[in-house]
């Protein structure tokens, strides 16, 4: 496929990071662009990914990715799924231990990528499960972003997300899953007659 660029319309850094990460390997340049959407505090993941992308779409944007996503405790009804970020930010580690205490830790992300290219909307989706840790392990920093990846162990491991290489958390990220079907997308609708 010949290189193209993609417009990332997303204020989160890890989700740029992540998307660069795993695009550049599919010669897709991700350019990160910053539009005003507002989120719709309540519905599925995959109605909030449709609303950014409609908000794109409003603002005479042709090509660009949006990506919606968030945890969801198995001992709530899709809680804090879309207000992952708020709830995150109202009451943060602490909170998070409290409402989860003597609670099961069952846990897991789930992720939608719309993609807007040239008129046509196409959506992806991906889930990791796992399960969240009663604290935050020794010498975690974690990252402004992704805050539950510090707490967060995928099934079939024993570290977070946050203790593992780029490389390594590949392997469990349920928007990486999203992002290389983006990519097999792309490469169908662009490939053909292009080095
Ligand atoms: O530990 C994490 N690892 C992840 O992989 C991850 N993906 C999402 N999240 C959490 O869910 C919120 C979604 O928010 P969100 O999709 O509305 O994005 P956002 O507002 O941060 O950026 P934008 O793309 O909307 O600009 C984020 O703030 C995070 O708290 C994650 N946490």
């Amino acid at each position: 496929m010949r290189r193209v660029k993609l417009p990332f319309a997303t204020q989160n850094e890890g989700k740029i990071k992540e998307s660069k990460r795993v695009l550049s390997q599919y010669g897709i340049e991700v350019v990160p662009i910053a539009l005003d959407i507002s989120e719709p505090d309540a519905g599925s993941i995959e109605h909030v990914t449709r609303e950014k992308l409609r908000q794109v779409r409003g603002m005479g944007v042709d090509r660009a990715m949006v990506d919606d996503a968030g945890i969801f405790f198995a001992a709530y009804h899709q809680f804090p799924g879309v207000l992952s970020k708020r709830v995150f930010q109202g009451i943060g580690y602490r909170g998070v231990m409290k409402l989860l205490a003597g609670e099961t830790r069952q846990a897991w992300f789930e992720g939608g990528i719309g993609l807007l290219w040239d008129g046509e909307e196409v959506f992806f989706s991906a889930r990791t499960r796992g399960r969240l840790l009663e604290s935050l392990p020794a010498g975690v920093t974690p990252d402004p972003g992704f805050p539950f990846d510090a707490l967060f162990v995928p099934e079939g491991e024993h570290r977070t997300l946050a203790e593992m290489l780029p490389a390594e958390r590949e392997r469990f990220s349920y928007r990486v899953v999203a992002l290389k079907e983006l990519a097999e997308w792309l490469r169908r609708r662009e490939g053909s007659g292009n080095s």
